[in-house]
């Protein structure tokens, strides 16, 4: 068990916090704390608040997540999936939306506009070396088996 606090940002007491609406989701849910609603047009990106900020130990991180629904009927996803909120971030929680859909699309207060996920990272060290163990791909990549 990994435990995470959560703040709630001044002046967002309305807002939802994040919220599985499964008992077996990987995401929570992330509500957004915009004042008053918030619209993209075709092709434009904007930077959405959520009015709550994250504490979490080290080797965790969280993934903002686009909602599949989103994405499906209305072109909205999240520009730089999955976002990466550092264990030492201590800052607002925001999601990078962008419209990719031909019509419009309005952000109200308190709708669920993506997901944010919880992994472990696994700590690293990396080491310099001359030569790199063979394998049998070697430096084959960018669909060098085929189509
Ligand atoms: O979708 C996102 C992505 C990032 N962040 C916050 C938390 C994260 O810890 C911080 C930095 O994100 P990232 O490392 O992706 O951005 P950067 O361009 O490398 O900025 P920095 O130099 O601050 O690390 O911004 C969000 O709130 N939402
Ligand atoms: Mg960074």
């Amino acid at each position: 068990m990994h435990y995470v606090q959560i703040h709630k940002l001044p002046g967002h007491d309305d807002v939802k916090l994040p919220e599985k609406m499964s008992a077996g989701a990987s995401g929570y849910d992330l509500y957004a704390a915009v004042e008053e609603p918030v619209v993209l047009q075709p092709g434009e990106r904007k930077l959405i608040p959520t009015g709550f900020a994250l504490a979490m130990p080290e080797g965790l991180e969280a993934q903002v997540r686009p909602r599949s629904g989103l994405a499906l009927k209305h072109g909205i996803t999240c520009l730089n999936t999955p976002g990466t909120i550092d264990a030492d971030y201590r800052g607002e929680v925001k999601v990078l939306l962008i419209n990719l859909g031909q019509e419009p699309f309005a952000i109200a207060r308190n709708e669920r506009i993506a997901q944010m996920v919880f992994q472990e990272v696994p700590q690293i060290r990396i080491e310099q070396v001359e030569t790199l163990s063979e394998t049998v791909r070697g430096a084959g990549g960018f669909g060098h088996t085929g189509k």
